[in-house]
């Protein structure tokens, strides 16, 4: 039979400004993303039986059609016409629910895999169309860039310098709905948002764009983000954020020894899920 094994990589916001809320009550967002090492393993194998079936084995992450890895394979079996079996199986790495994209990385992988696998021929432009109608996130990780990303998240621009870089990933394991974040968003009025900057030469020039507009929303609810950011500048980070919707905080390091060691003393201390990840170029 024939089978793809892909790495599903996680993704942090450098950078997340919210403009306006839209009449679908989608967001228009302007932001800086960038995939990092810490990566889910998706295996994809057709098979005679068809029917899509995935195996995560994770709690909280659904077997079924509730995967989002499921409808992405389901969207692609429907447009290509194929009768196709497909087994999908997820070695989960990434925190779910956590603002690292794990979900969105999956499907991304899965409308790569399958693309591949069954022969389709579709561009990396169509299977981003493919890949917004199963969330904001997945066209960017189609995309595979660093990249600024602009309406819902959907229109990627690449950014070509990106330094190496290091950071330590410190999530609290409380599980955090996206949907939560954006809806308790108060926004006075549309923002212009401003002019980001696109070249990053070394990692002071990432730590200057640093900011997240959904952070003081998460953080209200959960203050121990606040105080994941303090113990990773006090632990030579330097700079901190929290990624997407959060709950996941990230330490920015220009070595990695530096994240080593930051990592080892804040995992000591706090039994979180704490790890090293590497900026992917
Ligand atoms: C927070 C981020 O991870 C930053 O990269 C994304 O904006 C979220 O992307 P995502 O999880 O793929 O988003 P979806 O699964 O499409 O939507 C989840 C929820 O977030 C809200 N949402 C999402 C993206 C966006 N630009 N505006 C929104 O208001 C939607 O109303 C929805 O209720
Ligand atoms: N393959 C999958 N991996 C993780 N979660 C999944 C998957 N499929 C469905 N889900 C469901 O989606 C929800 C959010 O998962 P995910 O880990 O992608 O969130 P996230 O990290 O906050 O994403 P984002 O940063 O895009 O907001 C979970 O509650 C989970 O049950």
């Amino acid at each position: 039979m024939k089978s793809l094994t892909l790495k599903a990589p996680a993704k942090v916001n450098y950078r997340l400004d919210v403009l306006r809320r839209r009449p679908d009550g989608y967001h228009d967002l302007r932001m800086i993303m960038q995939r990092i090492s810490l990566c889910d393993e998706i295996t994809i194998t057709l098979s005679d039986m068809p029917g899509i079936r995935v195996a995560c084995g994770r709690e909280g992450v659904p077997d079924g059609p509730g995967n989002i890895a499921w409808r992405a394979a389901d969207a692609l079996l429907k447009l290509s016409g194929r009768q196709s079996g497909i087994d999908i199986a997820i070695t989960k790495n990434i925190p779910v629910a956590a603002g690292l994209g794990g979900g969105s990385s999956d499907a991304a992988t899965v409308l790569l895999g399958v693309n591949e696998l069954l022969g389709l021929g579709l561009s990396t432009e169509r299977l981003m169309e493919i890949g917004v109608t199963l969330g904001a996130d997945v066209p960017f990780f189609v995309f595979g860039k660093t990249a600024l990303a602009e309406g819902i998240g959907e229109i990627l621009t690449p950014i070509e310098a990106v330094p190496p870089l290091w950071m330590v990933i410190v999530n609290p394991n409380i599980p955090v709905s996206t949907a939560w974040v954006y809806g308790s968003l108060r926004l006075t009025e549309g923002r212009i948002g401003d002019n980001i900057p696109r070249f990053f030469k070394g990692v002071a020039d990432v730590c200057a764009v640093l900011s997240n507009d959904l952070e003081t929303v998460t953080i209200s609810k959960h203050p121990v983000i606040g105080e994941i950011k303090e113990m990773l500048i006090a632990s030579g980070a330097s700079g901190a954020l929290m990624s997407g919707s959060g709950p996941t905080v990230f330490g920015l390091f220009p070595s990695e020894e530096g994240a080593l060691e930051a990592a080892r003393s804040i995992g000591e201390v706090s039994g979180w899920f704490v790890t090293v990840a590497r900026a992917l170029v």
